[in-house]
């Protein structure tokens, strides 16, 4: 089989580069496209050179329909806005689209579901094994713990990070609210600041801290009368993420339309 010709939107940001890397490390695929915003510094560069590789001749374009006509597959880490437009273009296209993209409401949530009738879309606010592991390990737990056991998440990243809670953080808090057959919505509280009285039984709550260079952090504390059991993932290093996209794409190639997890992607669905 030939060549799984692959395009990064948003190439130029941090898991843009990463990702153009980790594709030239994989066997099985290739770079087939790059794509900025209109206006981007980065368009006319060529992308393998911003991600610290040998030139590739592959120059950063704004043109992502055409783009996306001539491809497979795209990978997806910008903004929660853009990452809607773009599965809208792999869904005319019918190319397979890996979106990390975190931040994601509601209504940019339902816009990839429609998307999803026409792409397989392979959505996950975290591409990393570790991760997806312990949100199968947290379902569990939350499972087996009364809510007389305080879920709290934790969470730590870098000073440019612009969304929070983390999509890692919310991906954990659905797994325990999955867990105790609830609806996070229902339960999560993401901010305390004053008199905000004790704490509601059967609560989710999170806290997000930035700062530095942290990669991602993640702690789910099961908090109880006298004890506290503590699941936590630490990502070294942002290629993790990029591997784990890269090879959602891969597993995406000629898979029906619909909406997947990385947990389909890693075979942890019915874990
Ligand atoms: N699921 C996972 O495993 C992971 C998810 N992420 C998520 O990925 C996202 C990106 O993170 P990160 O790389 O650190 O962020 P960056 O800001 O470094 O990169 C985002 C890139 O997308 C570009 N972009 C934004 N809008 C558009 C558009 N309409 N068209 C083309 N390009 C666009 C930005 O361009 P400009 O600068 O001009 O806005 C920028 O180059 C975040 O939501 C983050 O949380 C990150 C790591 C892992
Ligand atoms: O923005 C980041 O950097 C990361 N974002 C993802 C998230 O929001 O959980 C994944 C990872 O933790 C890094």
């Amino acid at each position: 089989m030939s060549d799984m010709r692959l395009v990064v939107v948003g190439a130029a940001g941090r898991m843009g580069r990463t990702l153009v890397k980790a594709i030239h490390d994989t066997p099985g695929c290739m770079l087939s496209a790059a794509i900025e915003r209109p206006g981007s510094p980065a368009l006319g560069q060529d992308a393998a050179v911003l991600a610290g590789l040998p030139a590739s001749g592959v120059l950063v374009s704004d043109d992502a329909l055409a783009a996306f006509v001539e491809a497979e597959g795209v990978l997806d880490f910008t903004m929660p806005e853009a990452t809607v437009a773009f599965a809208g273009l792999a869904a005319q296209a019918r190319i397979v689209h890996v979106a990390g993209t975190t931040g994601m409401e509601p209504q940019h949530l339902a816009k990839l579901e429609a998307a999803s009738r026409h792409a397989a879309i392979i959505r996950s606010g975290n591409m990393s094994l570790g991760v997806n592991l312990l949100a199968a390990l947290v379902r569990k737990v939350a499972a087996t713990l009364g809510t007389d056991w305080d879920i709290e998440i934790v969470e730590m990243h870098h000073r440019m990070k612009v969304d929070a809670p983390s999509g890692t953080a919310v991906l954990l808090g659905e797994a325990a609210a999955e867990g105790r057959a609830v609806e996070l919505a229902e339960a999560r509280v993401a901010v305390r600041d004053g008199q905000v009285g004790a704490r509601q039984p059967g609560t989710i709550g999170f806290a997000a801290l930035r700062g530095g260079t942290v990669v991602g952090d993640h702690k789910v504390i099961f908090a109880g009368a006298g004890e506290r059991l503590e699941l936590a993932h630490v990502a070294e290093d942002r290629s993790l993420f990029a591997q784990g996209a890269v090879k959602a794409a891969l597993w995406g190639r000629g898979r029906k339309p619909g909406l997947y997890s990385m947990a389909d992607v890693l075979g942890l669905d019915k874990f």
